[in-house]
């Protein structure tokens, strides 16, 4: 397990959805974690019976059970960062606020989990309200796939100047940092995956771009992402190096699992895919306003960014 310079085990607490497939949801946070080396611990918040097919069944877990299983790590074990997945209603997202509250956690990742890929709903409608309400004036870094930054925007994101204005927007309910995912590519990018990052405090927007995968074993990327920045944090990485090799771990991870045979649909990525810094962290810091691209296991700055970056 990484360690703190004290000799503090560094952990992290995700509180999602369990995927029991394993894909996404918990499953993927806790393994993504690990792989990290950071002590990884959980609420959940429901089960859902899901496959690469899709979702057949969800339990929610009573809002109540959730506060209990906050109260019993945090005021036991602690976290050095957490991050929500699935949520499922409002009332589950003002019981999470309340007591992220009132244990003042630091470094919180809100990956805003609406829909599966497959069609799914994840999030009660109206709890989008609360999620934005409750939740993002917490976070340090908010990440939407297209399809949520659309619904918490009410406008559509056809490209990557919509992409742009979207991040934005999010920023205004207090985020510090927003990161637009790009995997679902609206705008139609058939052969790279770009990610959209606004930070407030520059006012900047910081583009990743790396190649698109071209494989159908995708299920779980947004978690994954979301659960490799919030070991980052934890671990004490700037925001934009632990969102930059998150990325590049994702990339690795899709890449990994396009040849296996897990499941016979939308199969999930290969956690195993190395985390070790020195494969993912880019060269040199990152700098706010530039465009960036992974490929061939390393990080350099864009000299052809697609239009609109
Ligand atoms: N086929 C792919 N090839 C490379 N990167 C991808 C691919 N699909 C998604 N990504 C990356 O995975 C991360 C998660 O994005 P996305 O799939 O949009 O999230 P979600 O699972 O929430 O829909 C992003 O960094 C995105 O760029
Ligand atoms: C329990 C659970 N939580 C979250 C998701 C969605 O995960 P995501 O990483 O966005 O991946 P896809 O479902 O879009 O493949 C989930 N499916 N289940």
């Amino acid at each position: 397990m990484f360690r703190q310079p004290g000799g503090h085990v560094v952990r992290a607490l995700t509180i999602a959805g369990s995927d029991s497939g394993g894909g996404a949801g918990i499953q993927a946070d806790l393994k993504t974690l690990h792989q990290f080396g950071v002590y990884g611990m959980c609420a959940i918040t429901a089960l859902t019976a899901q496959n690469t097919h899709g979702v057949q069944d969800i339990q929610a877990v009573p809002a109540s059970f959730v506060q209990q299983q906050l109260e019993s790590v945090l005021t036991d074990l602690g976290a050095d960062a957490v991050k929500t997945g699935m949520l499922a209603s409002a009332d589950i997202i003002h019981t999470v606020a309340d007591v992220l509250e009132a244990h003042a956690v630091q470094h919180l990742v809100v990956d805003p989990v609406m829909v599966a890929k497959g069609g799914a709903p994840l999030l009660q409608p109206d709890a989008v309200d609360a999620l934005k309400a409750r939740l993002f004036p917490l976070a340090a870094v908010v990440t939407p796939n297209l399809p949520e930054a659309q619904a918490l925007c009410g406008y559509p994101i056809r490209d990557l100047a919509d992409a742009k204005r979207a991040a934005r927007d999010l920023a205004q309910s207090g985020v510090p940092i927003v990161v637009i995912k790009g995997g679902h590519a609206a705008d139609g990018r058939p052969n790279d995956a770009v990610d959209i990052i606004y930070d407030s405090g520059t006012q900047t927007f910081t583009s990743l771009v790396s190649p698109r995968v071209p494989s159908r074993k995708t299920h779980g990327t947004g978690c994954t992402f979301s659960s490799a920045v919030t070991a980052l944090l934890a671990r004490g990485e700037a925001p934009l190096t632990a969102i930059a090799m998150a990325k590049a771990f994702v990339f690795e991870a899709i890449d990994r699992a396009k040849d296996w045979d897990v499941g016979s649909g939308h199969g999930p990525t290969d956690h195993t895919a190395p985390a070790n810094t020195s494969l993912l962290v880019p060269p040199a810091p990152l700098q706010h306003g530039s465009s960036y691209v992974y490929r061939d296991g390393t990080w350099t700055v864009h000299a052809s960014p697609p239009a609109g970056l």
